[in-house]
């Protein structure tokens, strides 16, 4: 036959091998530190105790204790305080406000509305003047522009005064951000310039926010052992986890079987850190597995199938015909039943665990994925060039992410409830914004790439297509398309007609901050050895405990 030619993805083999990931051990397994974690636990327990401090001190607490990502030990208290603000300064006993400095009052604004307190947007109007502007004065409380700045990423539609603060701070630190004396106070202005808190993924900063916080002349030494002894219990826990995926990935052959697709076990890992709570464990492991055939897939249609192959692909998968897999070549029957597999896997978990069926539903999700794959093969390979609005509309689908949290839903709601399943089938809203942000996310990230090698045309593309712009503006109009999908994420996440419960909600929210994580720094996922600051970030979170 003639040899078929195939493009390839230039997928280097993983710089952290089988045996590197089974060679990983941490001492913080131990029962000792789990003891050692409890005790100062305690300790940090009765510092929120109910008028312990002012309100804003209390707030500090929450905040620090959320960044150095042991506020989910504390979940109750810091519920409790924030009930108690809310009440005393917007609830029906609210007494008159004392003026508060901007900062406090953004700090409030933000921990209030994260928490589902939905606080009005015109608090902040006794910042601005008489023609409504936000007062030129404030330039100067560096601290109080970076906590609004912080709290304006969680506007909804509509809310035209924290868009107004959103470029009012965005400017004002910029400007000012080569003369901040404080070296903390900079370092926290750069970090929040590059993607706010709002939007980064906590997991992924941890690291960050503990070496950050070790530095200030305040640091409270008993929050700082906690955070740094649970950071690396937490870290322990992770590395046994990568060794069972890792010990199912070699077993399933797809690397060696299918050399061509990404072998990327560490960063799925890290599209899956975005699900919490921690003790999801064995979801986590079920999730990492979703990722990783995910991947695999996008490469036989974006990178190595013949449109020939493909077609005989997708007829197969459409109809989830496992008897007639022997018309496809070898590395697809590999694949789909690798991928039944699975399938079947996270069905009989759900069924042992909760006695319902939901083999049509998972295989739905992985349908209409490859749908999506295959509208962009035949773009590609017919040359055709889609508007953007065409190519976003499959696109949020195509990024894989709908597929993901249709099965994350399964994984962490127990019991499933069958009203929500309709609006899983339909991809609620909530999950189209969540998957929208990760798409331009990755296409700002992967884009270049993926032309270079051939693939369809992707958001900065299309947009090139249809203005006069450079790349660059391209991508700009993309960043500002991802913040315009954070208004809509935010809007349905606080919407009371979101028919999901909380847990999942959170998820949900999560991947839009893990998409616009892991390609914070380009493409975190592809190609690790140009994309060093990724690859330093994944080994301090994931591999290096702190001292
Ligand atoms: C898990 C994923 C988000 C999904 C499969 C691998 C990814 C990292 C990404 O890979 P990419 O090739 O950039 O996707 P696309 O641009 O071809 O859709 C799409
Ligand atoms: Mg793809
Ligand atoms: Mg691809
Ligand atoms: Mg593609
Ligand atoms: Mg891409
Ligand atoms: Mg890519």
């Amino acid at each position: 036959t003639a040899t078929v030619s195939r493009r390839s993805g230039n997928y280097e083999p993983s710089v952290w091998d089988f045996n590197f990931i089974q060679s990983l051990n941490s001492t913080y397994t131990g029962e000792c530190y789990a003891k050692q974690a409890s005790e100062l636990k305690q300790q940090v327990d009765g510092m929120l105790q109910e008028g312990a401090m002012e309100q804003v001190d209390q707030l500090e607490l929450i905040d620090n204790l959320q960044n150095l990502g042991i506020a989910p030990h504390f979940q109750d208290k810091i519920k409790q305080i924030l009930e108690s603000i809310y009440q005393s300064n917007y609830g029906a006993t609210h007494k008159p406000k004392q003026m508060k400095d901007l900062h406090a009052t953004a700090l409030e604004f933000r921990l209030l509305r994260q928490h589902g307190f939905h606080i009005p947007q015109e608090i902040f109007d006794c910042f601005k003047n008489e023609k409504g502007d936000f007062k030129a004065s404030l330039g100067e409380d560096t601290k109080g522009l970076l906590q609004l700045y912080e709290a304006s990423f969680l506007l909804t539609e509509g809310e035209s005064s924290l868009e107004q603060a959103r470029e009012f701070t965005t400017n004002l630190l910029q400007e000012n951000l080569n003369n901040i004396d404080d070296d903390n106070l900079s370092l926290l202005v750069h970090r929040a310039l590059e993607l706010p808190r709002h939007c980064m993924l906590l997991r992924a900063n941890v690291r960050w926010f503990l070496d950050a916080y070790g530095r200030r002349p305040d640091m409270n030494p008993t929050l700082f052992e906690l955070a740094k002894l649970d950071f690396n219990i937490y870290q322990a826990n992770v590395q046994q986890e990568l060794k069972h995926i890792s010990s199912w990935w070699k077993e399933t052959g797809l690397a060696e079987k299918l050399p061509f697709s990404r072998d990327r076990v560490v960063e799925s890992y890290f599209w899956t850190t975005g699900i919490e709570p921690l003790e999801q464990g064995h979801e986590r492991l079920l999730s990492t597995k979703i990722i990783m055939l995910e991947t695999v897939l996008d490469d036989i249609f974006d990178v190595y199938a013949t449109p020939e192959e493909l077609q005989l692909f997708y007829d197969v998968i459409q109809r989830w015909d496992l008897e007639s897999i022997e018309k496809l070549p070898i590395y697809m029957q590999i694949y789909f039943v690798a991928l039944n597999n699975t399938v079947n896997e996270i069905a009989y978990h759900i069924l042992k665990q909760q006695g319902v069926v939901i083999i049509p539903h998972l295989r739905k999700s992985w349908m209409d994925l490859c749908e999506a794959y295959m509208k962009e093969a035949v773009w590609y390979n017919n040359g055709v060039k889609p508007s953007l609005k065409e190519y976003l509309d499959n696109a949020w689908i195509s990024v894989g992410v709908p597929t993901f949290l249709y099965q994350v839903y399964f994984l962490v709601t127990n019991p499933i409830e069958k009203e929500a399943t309709k609006y899983l089938d339909e991809y609620h809203d909530i999950i189209r914004w969540s998957s929208m942000i990760a798409r331009l996310a990755d296409d700002v990230a992967t884009a270049g790439d993926e032309l270079e090698r051939g693939d369809v045309p992707k958001s900065v593309q299309c947009y090139m297509n249809e203005t006069s712009a450079s790349d660059e503006e391209a991508r700009e109009a993309m960043r500002l398309l991802i913040w315009e999908a954070w208004k809509k994420l935010n809007t349905y996440r606080i919407s009371s007609s979101c028919p999901f419960p909380e847990v999942f909600i959170q998820n949900v929210v999560n991947l839009a901050r893990v998409g616009q994580s892991i390609y914070q720094y380009g493409d975190g996922y592809g190609y690790q050895h140009f994309e060093t600051k990724n690859k330093d970030r994944m080994m301090s979170m994931l591999f290096d405990p702190v001292a």
